[in-house]
């Protein structure tokens, strides 16, 4: 039933919205950037922050209205999502009448729904909303299937509107369990979306996430896809997070006036408008945050100091930025690489956190010791990461029994290896490794982290260029004993690189990834080009052999996937 509808204007301008939604996200396309933006922490797969970087330099040009999202996109995802829900003979309907971007319902009308499913991509509730025979789609963050809500439009899309949940009328007892939520933000913060499922209920969504992506975005056919085994959990599933990007915005307009006039206002304290935070759910607002339990404590015991260094500085303030706060082993003494002076607070524990950009961070692996630049990427979840990195080399060596005919691999190819860790954690099961990343300082790290671990640089290299460039340097590893890691940023990896991945022909391909849609768009294209070079000139081709989720990011709707594909 629908509670309140308003008669509405077709296409709403943004002064027609209520005061207190004038900075939601409420273009109708918002590009990728603003849709990763809107929910903190950021993804782990993304390039870090440069210094200092102002999120007001993110804000949207205008563009015009109704321009298709992105191709895989996180909006171009949600809306296939709701074409499957809305059905495409229905869809193609409302099209052709150009009624898909005509939202049947007012800005901030109040709906009362029933929940029809869970978005794989991004952890909200997809309701099907039916107003004088036009069914329309609702996406509200926070709410269940089989649950009913009550919730205030107050964005629209192509076929479907955002909404804020505003209750949650009859709650799903098997699902919800709000006494699992451990934090105080919960609900109004955009870092975590499923605090209320249980643990096992977080995994299946994330095995759901992957099946459907592979269903959905492959272009595999369903008889040659692998059954898609559990997720594998993380072992911390609170206090895990080694990286926080809490982040500021710009001083308001009046106070900047008066800063450029020389009148540098007096200000006891913090002042009401600046907050020091994440996202406040389905807004660009940042919200306060003094404590984030899926942080570790060294970062939490930090988070406080370093807000407190933005307040006391507050008078000076031009921009907003973005901070870092790293989770760090101490520097061995003598440390090679300095950790910059007044960066670092340390902690009772051993563990010290780090903020400057440029400060080096420390984390142990299994037996391995990596460092690197605190501003560089790096796993975010270290207490996943021998799991994780395992779950790789069994990938690389398995029982013979389930992968007849494969010879044992001697070779690693590690593109987009960042600063080494499957490169390094891998060497001693391969007699020559090589790395590729295109972050030079990255590589400087890996080589490093090489001789940290007392790898022999004529065993092990890293190279720094763009992951395709590779192939040029490997011509001389065994094609049939060599085992090749992809693992690239959220946007996957292209044409060039698959093309010349099938010239090379690696026995063994493990694909891992923090987006599942780009990797089965390049799985699938994997297959099938390797299908048609086989079918052209004869030989082996690629098969999928397994694909599995792994939890790097527990509470959240995010999941990295494993992909193992093999010659044969
Ligand atoms: C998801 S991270 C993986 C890093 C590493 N495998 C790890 O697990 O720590 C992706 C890495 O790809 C790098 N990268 C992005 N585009 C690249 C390209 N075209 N060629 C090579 N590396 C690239 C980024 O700098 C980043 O370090």
């Amino acid at each position: 039933m629908l509670a309140t509808i308003h008669p509405r204007s077709r296409s709403p301008s943004p002064s027609s919205q209520p005061p207190d939604k004038k900075s939601r996200l409420d273009e109708p396309t918002p590009g990728p950037s603003e849709s990763a933006l809107a929910r903190d922490p950021p993804t782990e797969c993304q390039e870090p922050p440069s210094s200092s970087k102002n999120p007001q330099k993110h804000k949207k040009k205008r563009s015009p209205r109704h321009r298709p999202p992105e191709p895989f996109s996180s909006d171009d995802i949600l809306t296939r999502e709701v074409i499957a829900l809305l059905g495409n003979d229905y869809v193609l309907s409302l099209t052709q009448q150009n009624l898909d971007w005509q939202s049947p319902f007012d800005l901030s009308t109040h709906l009362d729904l029933s929940v029809s499913r869970i978005s794989p991509s991004t952890g909200e509730s997809l309701s099907i909303a039916d107003h004088n025979g036009v069914k329309w789609v609702i996406v509200t963050p926070l709410s269940l299937p089989a649950e009913r809500i009550r919730v205030r439009v107050y964005r629209h899309s192509r076929l479907h509107s955002h909404a804020d949940l505003l209750q949650v009328l009859d709650p799903n007892p098997s699902w919800r369990d709000m006494s699992r939520v451990r934090c105080q933000y919960f609900g109004k913060c955009a870092g975590c979306q499923y605090q209320m499922l249980s643990y096992e209920q977080q995994l299946d969504l994330k095995r759901d996430t992957v099946v459907e992506a592979y269903n959905n975005y492959s272009n595999i056919p369903h008889d040659l896809l692998p059954a898609i085994q559990p997720t594998i959990g993380s072992p911390l599933q609170y206090h895990y997070r080694t990286k926080l990007t809490p982040h500021f915005q710009r001083p308001p307009f009046s106070f900047q006036k008066a800063q450029k006039r020389g009148h540098a206002p007096l200000i006891e304290g913090k002042p009401d408008w600046l907050k020091i935070g994440f996202h406040q759910v389905g807004t660009r607002n940042v919200m306060d945050i003094e404590e984030c339990p899926i942080a570790t404590p060294v970062i939490n015991k930090a988070l406080g100091p370093v807000r407190d260094n933005v307040i006391k500085n507050v008078a000076k303030l031009k921009n907003g930025a973005t901070l870092l706060l790293r989770d760090s082993l101490p520097p061995d003494p003598p440390a090679d690489i300095p950790v910059a002076s007044g960066s670092t607070t340390v902690e009772d524990d051993g563990h010290i956190c780090v903020t400057d950009q440029k400060g080096s961070v420390r984390e142990r692996v299994g037996d391995m010791l990596f460092e690197y630049t605190a501003g560089t990427f790096f796993q975010n979840n270290n207490s996943a990461l021998l799991p994780f990195t395992s779950y790789v080399r069994d990938a690389a060596f398995p029982a013979t029994d389930t992968s007849e005919a494969i010879v044992k691999p001697t070779h690693l190819v590690d593109a987009y290896c960042g600063s080494g860790l499957f490169s390094i954690m891998l060497a001693p099961h391969f007699d020559k490794v090589a790395g590729i990343e295109l972050s030079a300082e990255s590589v400087r790290a890996a080589q490093r982290n090489a001789e940290l671990n007392a790898l022999s640089s004529e065993n092990i290299s890293f190279t720094a260029g763009d992951a395709a460039n590779i192939f040029d340097t490997v011509q001389d590893f065994p094609r049939d004993r060599t085992v090749l890691i992809i693992d690239p940023p959220r946007k996957g990896t292209d044409e060039r690189f698959i093309e010349q991945m099938i010239a090379f022909g690696a026995s063994t391909v493990v694909y891992v990834s923090c987006n599942v849609h780009t990797q089965a768009r390049d799985v699938g294209q994997i297959l099938q080009k390797s299908e048609a070079k086989a079918k052209e000139a004869g030989g082996k081709k690629y098969v999928l052999e397994s694909l599995r989720g792994l939890d790097l990011f527990p509470q959240t709707a995010h999941v990295e996937a494993i992909a193992v594909i093999r010659l044969v």
